[in-house]
């Protein structure tokens, strides 16, 4: 039984691990869990790091009719205590279908805003213990695999640059309900939450009933068990994309044959999918089934075959991994943070002017040989999906990669966790951020450790 004293403590540890030195954005709706994450995160700060910055924020998704006065209540209920406080509208027409994710990819890239214009690397969400029962049933219904299975991360990296943590995850509802009315706090009830067109709202229905707290229990376990497994089997292809593959040059990966025939076949298998999602410029992994038989394939065959974007040229020296030549992006003129391709991320300075950034294609040298053990048609084709700038018709000489002098830098990114990068996958990320170029890793959200992240070899 907890009392008051050691609620207290009990509460206190869920931050007490994370680094605040550049402040803390508070993601919060007005409903319970918010609420109860701003004050309790409050009185930590309060008691520990005073001087932190801590600024709430909330998102109007303009969905429904009370919105903008559910966001100025929380506003109000902020300035009663001295919290600043910003609200953020998402603007713009929204999907007819895909509400749910359009909304959630729009209230991140919000949050991520609020965060960065004040110098913030940590958002906090209000996410439970509850909400992570539901993510895990709702996912097994629709027969997802292990890895889905993990359910939500305790951290994740947004456009490989703002923490997102949620420190409520191990901590039920009922628990921070509890605390709200001992302090004699409300919430809003947002009338989505029981809506049951939406798949969320009936799970949670559903669990309140006979034995939805033995289901709740279980699904938590399962999580855990499939975090593990996760962060494990990620770990292991890490080490087989460090150990086996390498970047000859621009747009091109080599895999050592010693790959396909590993003896630990699964890591090798999620290797591949990732590997092929990051060439191919696709944000989820490629196929698993798929996979594992061209693994087995390439272990004894010569081969060419396309998946994820992706050619995978199996030739004496090596399996070769390059963007398809079909699909890529029109020349266009080059827009700031965009993603190009789902493969670099674009920053323009000032005065870019008439230029235009496009696959190199049909410019690309012919003499592009980059050693004897790789083919020129190889190298060529490789190129040629590689982005160029042109001004004026003409195609300039660029590098891209670095945020340099030039007027346009077009950054490589590990495109299946370009947007989003779950802590489970922390291991896989940097091995193949290391291998194609990519920024390495921001440092993990918590004080002097990983957290227990499984953050890779920095
Ligand atoms: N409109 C919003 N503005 C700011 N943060 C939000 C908003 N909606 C959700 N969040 C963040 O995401 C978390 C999970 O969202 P979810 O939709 O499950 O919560 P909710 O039902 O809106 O409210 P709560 O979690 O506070 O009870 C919230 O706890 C909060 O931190």
């Amino acid at each position: 039984m907890l009392t008051p004293d050691t609620k207290a403590d009990f509460f206190d540890r869920l931050f007490s691990d994370l680094d605040f030195s550049s402040g803390a954005v508070a993601a919060v709706s007005g409903g319970s869990d918010s609420t109860a994450l701003l004050l309790l995160l409050k009185d930590h700060l309060d008691r520990t790091a005073s001087g932190a910055k801590l600024l709430a924020v909330t998102i109007d998704h303009g969905l429904r009719p009370d919105s903008a006065d559910e966001a100025r209540l929380v506003q109000r209920f902020c300035a009663e205590r001295g919290i600043a406080h910003r609200i953020f509208s998402w603007r713009g027409d929204k999907p007819a279908s895909g509400l749910p994710a359009a909304a959630r990819e729009a209230r991140y890239g919000l949050l991520a805003e609020a965060a960065g214009a004040e110098g913030i690397k940590l958002i906090l969400t209000g996410h439970t213990a509850d909400d992570q029962a539901e993510t895990v049933l709702m996912r097994q219904a629709r027969g997802d695999d292990g890895r889905g299975l993990a359910g939500m991360a305790p951290a994740t990296l947004h456009d490989w640059r703002t923490w997102i943590v949620r420190p409520l995850l191990g901590t039920r509802r009922a628990a921070l309900r509890e605390m709200l009315q001992a302090r004699d706090i409300g919430w809003i009830e947002d009338p989505t939450n029981i809506d049951i067109r939406f798949e969320r709202p009936r799970m949670r229905a559903k669990l309140t009933q006979g034995e939805g707290e033995r289901r709740i229990a279980e699904a938590l376990a399962r999580s855990q068990q499939a975090a593990f497994a996760r962060q494990d089997i990620g770990r292991r292809a890490a080490m087989l994309i460090d150990a086996f593959a390498d970047r000859p040059g621009p747009g091109l990966i080599r895999l050592d044959h010693d790959f396909a025939a590993h003896e630990d076949g699964e890591a090798a298998i999620y290797a591949l999918r990732i590997l092929l999602a990051a060439v191919g410029g696709v944000s989820f992994l490629a196929d698993e089934v798929r996979c594992a038989a061209l693994v087995s394939r390439l272990r004894s065959t010569p081969l060419c075959a396309t998946l994820s974007r992706t050619v995978v040229d199996a030739r004496r020296t090596g399996i070769f991994l390059r963007r398809e030549n079909r699909n890529l992006p029109a020349p266009a003129p080059p827009v700031d943070k965009l993603l190009w391709d789902n493969r670099r991320r674009i920053t323009l300075k000032d005065g870019t002017g008439d230029l235009v950034i496009a696959p190199l294609g049909a410019a690309a040298p012919r003499q592009a040989s980059l050693s004897v053990d790789i083919p020129q048609s190889l190298s060529r084709a490789a190129l040629a999906a590689e982005p160029s700038l042109w001004s004026g018709g003409v195609c300039l000489d660029f590098a891209g990669d670095h945020a340099g002098p030039q007027a346009v830098s077009a950054v490589p990114v590990v495109a299946p966790f370009a947007r989003f990068l779950p802590s489970f996958d922390l291991a896989p990320a940097a091995a193949v951020a290391a291998l194609v170029g990519a920024p390495p890793l921001p440092a993990p959200p918590f004080h002097g450790h990983d957290g227990g992240l499984g953050w890779a070899k920095a």
